[in-house]
C-alpha cells in the first residue's frame, strides 16, 4: 500500500500494459482512470471510455441474465473470474442469492461433469500419481508462495454425482470462491488442489476428451503414501497453520484421512464436519419453533456415511453438553437405518439417492407430528431426497423444509412457504475464517459447535414466526464475521489460538480481515 492507499499492480519486474490488462487479479478492465491508463501504458489498450465498477457489475449482470441455460451462465462467471477477479467478487457478493446456484451447486455439478468438454484455461493445482517423489515440486510452481487455506479433494465423491476423477476440480475451486465471496478469505491465499488417483468411472475413462489419468484407481498403499507426501510437502512449504480442507472424498478415504491427520494438521472435512455443523445449528434454530430441545427429538436418517454420520455425531456431542447424558445415552435418539420400530420428529436425507422421501414416507412424517421437520441433504438438486414442493404439499402445508440444494419458494393452498438450504456453504467460509484469522493449530469438534450455535443465533424471531431455520443467504457476509468470531473466541478459550493478543471485538476483528472486492487506485 502507498500512503494515500494506492498500489502498485505488481510485485515482479513492470512489463507492458498488455501484461496488466491479462492479470486477473490487477485488471479492472474499462475502469482504469486517465492517470493509470497513462502510468501503466494503458492508452490505446483500452476504448476511451472510463466505466465505474458499478457500471461494470451492471453491464456483466446484464449479459448473464440473458443465458438462459445454467451452465453457460457457469462458464461466464469463469471466464470472469479469469478476466477480472475483483469484478467477479463484486458480482458475487452483491448477487449471492442469484449466483450461488451457479458457482455453487447445483450447476457446479453439471460442469465437473461437463469438465472436460468445458476446459478452456487450467484453474486449481493439479497432484497425479505421477508427480510421486515431487510434490513439493509442484507445489512450488503454484504462482502464488502464502497460502492460507487449501480445500482438495480426489474427484471420487463429487455431490451425489459420484466418481468424477479429476473433473472433481470444480469443486475445490468452487468452494473456494465461497471462501472469498461468502468469508472474505483472500482470493490469493487460497489453493483449489485435486489430486489425481485414477478414477473407477468406465464412461471417463472410455472419453477422449478426459482430462484425467485413465487408469483405475490407486487403492491401498499407493494411495496412503501419495497422500502422505502430499501432507507433508503442505505443511513444509505453507507451514503449521495452512488450513486443509477434505472435500467430496468417497466415505471409505474421508473418515481415514480425517483421523490420520487431525492431530497433526489444521485440517477437516467439509462434508462430515462442516454439515454437521450447519444442520445442527438448523436444529437449534428449529426447535425454537417446534418446541423441546434437542435430546427431546428423535432423529432418523436415511444415509450413514460422510454426512449422515457426522450430523449424528455432532448432535450427540451437543447432548452430551446441554444434559448429563453419556454420549452411548445420546446415540439412542438417533437412527440410521430403518424407520419401522421409531416415530422420528426429524427426518434427514444423506443418501446422494434423489426422490427417497416418497409421498408415503412425508405423509408418515406427518402424521407422526404435527411440524414435521425434513432434511433433504444431497446434492446437486437432481439427488434431493424430495422437492421442496413435496414435501409442503404431502405434509399440507406442515412441514419445516430444508434442502442441500435450493429451491424457490412455494405457494400452497395460498400460503408461501420459503425453503431453508442446509449446506455447509453457511458454515466452512465463517469457520474457515475464524480458525485464519486466530492462528488456529488444530479443529475440534467444540469449534463446529460454536459455529452451530454462532449461525443459528444469526436467525431473527421475525425469521422463525415464518418457519425459516437459516438467516438468508444475502446476509452471509455479516453471518461468516459473526461465525468467525464464535469459532474463534471457542479456538482462545481451548487454547488453540495463537494470534495474541486476543482481539477485544473478534466480530470486528473478523470484519476487518475480509476482502473487498473494491477496486484499488494504481498510482
Ligand atoms: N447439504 C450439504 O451441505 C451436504 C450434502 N451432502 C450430500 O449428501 C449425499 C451423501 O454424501 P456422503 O454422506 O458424503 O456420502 P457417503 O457415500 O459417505 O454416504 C451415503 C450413504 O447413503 C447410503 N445410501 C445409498 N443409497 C441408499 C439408499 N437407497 N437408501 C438408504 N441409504 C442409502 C450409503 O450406504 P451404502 O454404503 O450401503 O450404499 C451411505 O451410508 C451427497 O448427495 C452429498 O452431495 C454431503 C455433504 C454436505
Ligand atoms: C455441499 C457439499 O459439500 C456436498 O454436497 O458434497
Ligand atoms: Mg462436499
Amino acid at each position: 500500500m502507498g500512503n494515500n492507499g494506492e498500489v502498485t499492480p505488481w510485485n515482479m519486474s513492470i512489463s507492458s500494459g498488455n501484461v496488466l490488462l491479462r492479470d486477473p487479479r490487477h485488471n479492472k478492465g474499462l475502469a482504469f482512470t486517465e492517470k493509470e491508463r497513462e502510468a501503466h501504458y494503458l492508452n490505446g489498450l483500452l476504448p476511451p471510455t472510463i466505466a465505474t465498477q458499478e457500471l461494470q457489475e451492471k453491464k456483466a449482470m446484464h449479459i448473464l441474465r440473458q443465458y438462459e441455460v445454467p451452465l453457460q451462465k457457469y462458464i461466464a462467471m469463469i471466464d470472469l473470474q479469469e478476466r477480472n477477479e475483483r469484478l467477479f467478487y463484486k458480482l458475487l457478493i452483491d448477487n449471492v442469492e442469484e449466483l450461488l446456484p451457479i458457482v455453487y451447486t447445483p450447476t457446479v455439478g453439471e460442469a465437473c461433469q461437463k469438465f472436460g468438454s468445458i476446459f478452456r484455461r487450467p484453474q486449481g493445482l493439479y497432484i497425479s500419481l505421477k508427480d510421486k517423489g515431487k510434490v513439493l515440486q509442484v507445489l512450488r510452481n503454484w504462482p502464488e508462495r502464502d497460502i492460507e487455506v487449501i480445500v482438495v479433494t480426489d474427484g471420487e465423491r463429487i455431490l451425489g454425482l459420484g466418481d468424477l476423477g479429476c473433473q472433481g476440480m470444480g469443486i475445490p475451486v468452487g468452494k473456494l470462491s465461497l471462501y472469498t465471496a461468502l468469508g472474505g478469505v483472500r482470493p490469493s491465499v487460497c489453493l483449489p488442489i485435486t489430486i489425481d488417483v485414477g478414477t473407477n468411472n468406465e464412461k471417463l475413462l472410455a472419453d477422449e476428451f478426459y482430462i484425467g489419468l485413465k487408469q483405475k484407481r490407486a487403492r491401498g498403499e499407493e494411495y496412503d503414501e501419495l497422500l502422505e507426501e502430499f501432507m507433508k510437502a503442505v505443511k513444509l512449504n505453507y507451514g503449521e497453520k495452512i488450513l486443509i480442507q477434505f472435500e467430496d472424498f468417497a466415505n471409505h478415504n474421508a473418515f481415514s484421512l480425517l483421523n490420520r491427520y487431525r492431530n497433526t494438521h489444521l485440517v477437516f472435512n467439509d462434508d462430515i464436519q462442516g454439515t454437521a455443523s450447519v444442520v445442527l445449528s438448523g436444529l437449534l434454530s428449529a426447535f425454537k419453533l417446534l418446541g423441546g430441545t434437542l435430546s427431546d427429538h428423535t432423529f432418523l436418517f436415511l444415509g450413514a456415511g460422510e454426512a449422515g454420520t457426522g450430523i449424528a455425531e455432532l448432535i450427540a456431542l451437543q447432548i452430551t453438553k446441554k444434559t448429563n447424558c453419556s454420549i452411548e445415552e445420546a446415540r439412542k435418539k438417533i437412527w440410521l437405518v430403518d424407520s419401522k420400530a421409531i416415530k422420528p420428529t426429524v427426518l434427514i436425507g444423506t443418501s446422494g439417492v434423489g426422490r427417497q422421501f416418497t409421498q408415503e414416507v412425508v405423509e408418515t412424517m406427518s402424521s407422526l407430528n404435527e411440524k414435521p421437520l425434513i432434511m433433504a441433504l444431497s446434492n446437486p438438486t437432481s439427488q434431493a431426497e424430495c422437492t421442496a414442493e413435496e414435501a409442503y404439499t404431502w405434509s399440507k402445508g406442515r412441514a419445516i423444509f430444508a434442502s442441500g440444494s435450493p429451491f424457490d419458494p412455494v405457494t400452497y393452498e395460498g400460503k408461501v412457504f420459503v425453503p431453508g438450504q442446509a449446506n455447509n456453504a453457511y458454515i466452512f467460509p465463517g469457520f474457515g475464517l475464524g480458525l485464519i484469522m486466530c492462528g488456529a493449530t488444530r479443529v475440534h469438534d467444540d469449534l463446529l459447535l460454536a459455529a452451530s450455535e454462532g449461525l443459528a443465533s444469526q436467525v431473527t424471531e421475525e425469521e422463525h414466526a415464518k418457519g425459516i431455520i437459516f438467516p438468508p443467504f444475502s446476509c452471509i457476509r455479516k453471518i461468516s464475521a459473526n461465525i468467525a468470531a464464535a469459532v474463534a473466541d471457542k479456538a482462545y478459550e481451548l487454547g488453540l489460538a495463537s494470534l495474541q493478543p486476543r482481539p477485544e471485538d473478534l466480530v470486528k476483528f473478523a470484519e476487518s480481515c475480509m476482502y473487498s472486492p473494491v477496486y484499488p487506485s494504481y498510482r
